[in-house]
């Protein structure tokens, strides 16, 4: 890998209006094929990060892709190399699981799309939803739902992932599923992953690094195990709570109370 390769944000300040959200942000040598978590509390200014990477909002500052500006790319090429989900997700699309999946393909389409329909049925199979193909959106439930939008981001195999709480509306089992995933087509196809969570523990579970937001500012950035301390969490999240390693040598987090204002 040379040196320029991954992604590398150095001074992006994003905002509303004259309100600033996030103020020259660095975040430097996010490596491909790797899965990196954005977590914080509440209007932290996660999404708002997503987003303006996404190329969704302004923002000043650099954002290098391969030691490559994103901003001079134009909408298509910076859609091929970067995709997006969103925590709220389109209401009341009128196609079917594989159809949104396809056009999603052929909106971004890759020289290695030999047989798209073929791919598109096999990103619907690894996220165990090859059932739901002929369904429409608007007939899914919510966790479904948020499947299917992931297999519309995954179908494309962009450089840069960008999952906004993609396990948001997800049961255990495909929490799990969609995590374990999203690190499998991170090594097996180079892709920089960049995922919001709430769950911290998925987060250390599944995550190689942690970036803890708060105020538009990283606090910390490192391994699991160095991000996800109980100092870190009384101070960015308002809590009492204890950081300890399963049977399995993860890390747990488990909150006892929350720390007066
Ligand atoms: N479209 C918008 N217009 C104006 N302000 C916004 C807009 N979207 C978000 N904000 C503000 O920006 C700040 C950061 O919001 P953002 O959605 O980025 O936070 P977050 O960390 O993703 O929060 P959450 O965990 O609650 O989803 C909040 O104060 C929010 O009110």
């Amino acid at each position: 890998m040379n040196a320029a390769s991954g992604l590398d944000i150095a001074g992006l300040s994003v905002g509303y209006g004259t309100r600033r959200i996030i103020d020259k942000l660095d975040l430097g040598g996010i490596s491909a094929s790797s899965v990196t978590a954005l977590v914080g509390p509440n209007a932290a200014g996660k999404t708002t990060l997503l987003r303006a990477l996404a190329g969704l909002i302004p923002s000043r500052g650099s954002i290098r892709l391969d030691g490559r500006e994103l901003a001079g790319l134009d909408a298509v090429s910076y859609a091929r190399e970067v995709a997006y989900m969103p925590q709220t997700l389109p209401p009341r699309v009128a196609l079917s699981v594989f159809e949104a999946t396809l056009s999603a393909l052929q909106s971004s389409p890759t020289a290695q799309d030999v047989d798209p329909k073929q791919k598109s049925l096999d990103v619907l199979q690894r996220l165990g939803i090859a059932g739901l193909a002929m369904r429409g959106l608007d007939e899914l439930s919510g966790g479904q739902r948020q499947l299917a939008a992931l297999a519309q981001c995954l179908v494309r195999e962009p450089r840069v992932l960008l999952l906004d709480e993609p396990t948001s509306a997800l049961d255990i089992h495909h929490q799990l599923t969609v995590m374990k995933l999203a690190g499998e087509v991170a090594r097996e196809r180079g892709i920089i992953v960049i995922v919001v969570l709430h769950d911290i523990a998925l987060a250390a579970r599944w995550c190689d690094r942690i970036v803890v937001l708060s105020q538009g500012h990283i606090v910390t950035d490192g391994a699991p195990a160095q991000a996800i301390t109980p100092g870190m969490l009384a101070e960015v999240y308002g809590v009492e709570a204890r950081v300890e390693r399963c049977s399995r040598g993860f890390v747990q987090v488990m909150v006892d109370r929350a720390l007066a204002d």
